[in-house]
């Protein structure tokens, strides 16, 4: 079947994205993303999705952290995104890859200033000794560039899930859910309902 279906999928989830938005979703793309250690242990956090493209669902996070250790080690993600004013869930399934140097260093510059020295002052997830530390961390990280640019840091990148799977859930009040899925086979993508 054709690649066309694969767009059809991303210009529903951009879609839903923005009818969330439109129903006063914050934050309508947010969205649950687990991952699994070497060990096979899942664990999973919410980060934001940035760019809905064929070659994959975006986000930027520290390479240092957890997540990015995990899908280093185990590149395949799968996010879950839920609308609450919609009453509707959508799930992207796939390998993981970095963004390229480029696009990492453009999605960096759009960045407001405090949120570029806050990535530099953070050591993701590592255990913090106090307020004050992260605080003293930030200032130092503002005098060490001073008036200048902030380059992006080398443990800060973006990373994409090249979708796989691509779900959609939509509730109803009989609880027919629908439920539609796209999927790559062999090569190529196919659309199924399922049951819900
Ligand atoms: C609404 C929301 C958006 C978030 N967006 C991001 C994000 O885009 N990138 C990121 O690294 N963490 C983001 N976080 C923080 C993560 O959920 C998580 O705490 C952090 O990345 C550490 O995860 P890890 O220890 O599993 O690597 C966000 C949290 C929330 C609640």
């Amino acid at each position: 079947m054709s690649a066309d279906l694969l767009d059809e999928a991303l210009a529903r989830l951009a879609a839903a994205i923005e009818r969330a938005r439109a129903a006063g979703m914050v934050q309508p793309e947010a969205m649950a993303l687990a991952t699994a250690d070497a060990e096979g242990r899942p664990s999973v956090r919410v980060v934001l999705a940035k760019g809905v493209g064929r070659d994959g669902i975006r986000f930027f996070t520290n390479l240092g952290s957890p997540k990015a250790r995990h899908l280093a080690a185990r590149p395949w993600a799968e996010a879950c995104f839920y609308w609450d004013p919609l009453w509707e869930q959508a799930r992207v399934a796939g390998r993981v890859e970095r963004v390229s140097e480029a696009e990492a260093d453009a999605y960096w510059a759009s960045r407001p200033r405090a949120r570029q020295l806050g990535a530099w002052a953070s050591r993701q997830s590592e255990p913090l000794p106090d307020r004050a530390t992260l605080e003293a961390r930030l200032e130092a990280m503002a005098a060490r560039f001073g008036e200048g640019p902030v380059p992006r840091p080398p443990f800060w990148s973006g990373l994409r899930i090249v979708p796989e799977r691509i779900e959609f859930w939509r509730g109803d009040p009989a609880r027919l859910n629908e439920r539609e899925c796209y999927r790559l086979e062999g090569g190529g993508w196919r659309r199924l309902l399922l049951y819900p």
